[in-house]
């Protein structure tokens, strides 16, 4: 193995990585295989070039329906690979990647791959504040972006970047005009020969929802991620019939391999690219394209299964529907097979590693009450107390895990990782779970300090530093409220400075907003107040300002 790319358990590192004994189980287990993603996608096009691999509905240069097969798929990430060569860009590189759910997006990461430089997956709901902070902290020599999305000019997110993060080379953009920066089309150039990076290599940073300041990138390998996709593939029954409609942003963990696009392609199957998660859009995709199985959030489970009953679109290609993210109401999961015709798999997941899946062949009742069991069956679980001492079984306590596809530690970041692991390497996940008889998870909280926003996950201490940054604020604390909706909103309590101007709730969201923020981490409501509530040591409770009561 490359300690440097893969970051060894040595000073100088990038991240601490499996110790030996455990990495050499994991492949004598068959878990680690030596396969790396672009020795995947190679063999996949070999094996069957004319299988469609992606179908991008409006992806055609009439805006229409464009598919590419594995061969196509495949010859597009070599001449790719040999054109961002060509522009300097090597192994071990990052390359911070904000595409949305379009075929480029594809094509970009297994260049990459090839190439063995890391995307460092941003979503495109990132602003200034995430892109510049991932693009410095990554040391990043490009960044990749559509030309506008969402009514969002992302060239002049670019160039903000760029006026911050020197390390930014280049700036890519994939379709549409240019302007200042690379077209990706102009990019492809004969293929060379590249030489394929190792399995236990990194392949990505994907980021973490985390609850600190600063959000935290998390390195997998080949290796790895590969295991997690092939045990994904086989409890989801993925293979090469299945259609994964891709709804979530791609570059979002679950999407991307729960089973998701890579395990769709890593059984030989089809990716179906959705431009929008509404119903409206989704459904006749499911129709015309014969989706077996997709995964959503729930607040976007819900408005599907209000939706399900009263279109006329035929569903029944569907066999699975994920539902993961956050935690689904045992209400709202009842409701899923009646409206939709298909299996709910409830997919408890996180980026570090771990997923849980619920079985196709579970009873009903624990497939609509508990968030499933891991993966592997080296997947260690612990439940323990505020001491780290394990609870009995049956009663709640924080999740920690290690096992064959779970980080032992962040990236370049040594100080949180001796927080966030134990020493024997196991992750203090910050969810608060309770372990069935028959060893099942059900999610009953969390320790950590996040909002988990229908899915999204917002670091309380990331959205108080940019409202402290405002003149007026003393003091601010972020917590989670209810919303029957999204599970969870966003509060800010808000003390102000004595004797400043005064401000109203709207100024303070728009001031969070023009730091560059991703939308989704504003504020959704601001409380001024006088004092906040406190324990016992004088710390502030957020436990007691959630219940003001
Ligand atoms: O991060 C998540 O929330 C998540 C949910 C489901 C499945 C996953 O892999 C995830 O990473």
């Amino acid at each position: 193995m490359s300690t440097e790319a893969a970051g060894a358990d040595v000073p100088g590192g990038d991240a601490p990585t499996w110790p030996a004994e455990f990495a050499e189980r994991y492949r004598a287990a068959g878990h680690w295989r030596g396969e790396t993603f672009g020795a995947m996608l190679r063999e996949r096009a070999a094996a069957h070039p004319d299988r469609i691999a992606v179908v991008d509905p409006a992806g055609g240069a009439d805006g229409g329906r464009r598919t590419w097969t594995y061969g196509e798929l495949d010859r597009r990430a070599d001449r790719l690979a040999a054109g961002l060569s060509a522009r300097g860009i090597g192994r071990g590189d990052r390359v911070v990647v904000q595409l949305p759910n379009t075929a480029e997006f594809f094509e970009v990461v297994f260049a990459l791959f090839r190439i063995g430089a890391l995307p460092v997956f941003a979503l495109p709901a990132h602003r200034e504040s995430e892109i510049a902070y991932f693009c410095s902290f990554a040391e990043a020599v490009a960044y990749v972006i559509p030309a506008e999305h969402g009514g969002y000019d992302y060239r002049t997110l670019a160039a903000t970047v760029c006026a911050k993060a020197p390390t930014v080379r280049h700036v890519f953009v994939a379709g549409g005009d240019a302007g200042a920066f690379d077209s990706l089309a102009d990019l492809p150039a004969e293929p060379v020969a590249l030489s394929e990076p190792d399995p236990g290599d990194l392949a990505f940073l994907q980021l973490s929802g985390g609850s600190t300041g600063t959000p935290k990138l998390i390195p997998r390998t080949h290796d790895d991620y590969i295991y997690s996709l092939r045990g994904s593939n086989e409890l989801c029954r993925v293979t090469e019939d299945s259609v994964y409609l891709c709804v979530l942003p791609a570059a979002h963990n679950f999407p991307l391999s729960s089973p998701g696009t890579l395990g769709a392609l890593y059984a030989g199957g089809r990716v179906v690219l959705c431009p929008s998660p509404a119903p409206d859009v989704a459904f006749p995709l499911i129709e015309r394209e014969g989706v077996t199985l997709t995964g959503l959030v729930p607040p976007l489970a819900l408005v599907w299964t209000e939706a399900a009953p009263r279109t006329s679109f035929d569903l029944s290609s569907l066999d699975v529907l994920l539902v993961g993210g956050a935690k689904f109401s045992e209400e709202a999961a009842r409701r899923v097979r009646p409206a939709l015709g298909c299996t709910l798999q409830q997919v408890f997941g996180m980026a570090e590693g771990l997923v849980n899946y619920t079985r196709l062949d579970d009873p009903a009742e624990t497939i609509v009450t508990t968030q499933g069991r891991p993966i592997s069956p080296d997947d260690e679980i612990l439940v323990v107390d505020d001491e780290d001492r394990p609870v009995p079984v049956g009663a709640t306590g924080h999740l920690l895990t290690r096992g064959p596809y779970t980080i032992r530690g962040y990236w370049r970041a040594p100080e949180h990782n001796r927080r966030s692991f134990t020493e024997d390497g196991f992750y203090r996940t910050g969810d608060l779970v309770r372990l069935t008889a028959t060893g099942h998870l059900v999610v009953e909280g969390r320790a950590k300090d996040q909002i988990n926003r229908g899915g999204e996950k917002i670091a309380a201490e990331e959205v108080e530093n940019h409202l402290l940054a405002h003149p007026a604020v003393h003091d601010a604390n972020v917590v989670a409220e209810p919303d029957p909706y999204l599970g969870e909103r966003t509060c800010a309590y808000v003390i102000l400075r004595a004797g400043a101007e005064p401000v109203k709730p709207g100024a303070l969201k728009a001031f969070v907003r023009d730091r560059g923020l991703a939308a989704y981490k504003v504020p959704d409501r601001v409380v001024f107040t006088d004092a906040f509530p406190k324990t016992g040591v004088g710390k502030v409770s957020k436990k007691d300002l959630r219940s003001p009561a």
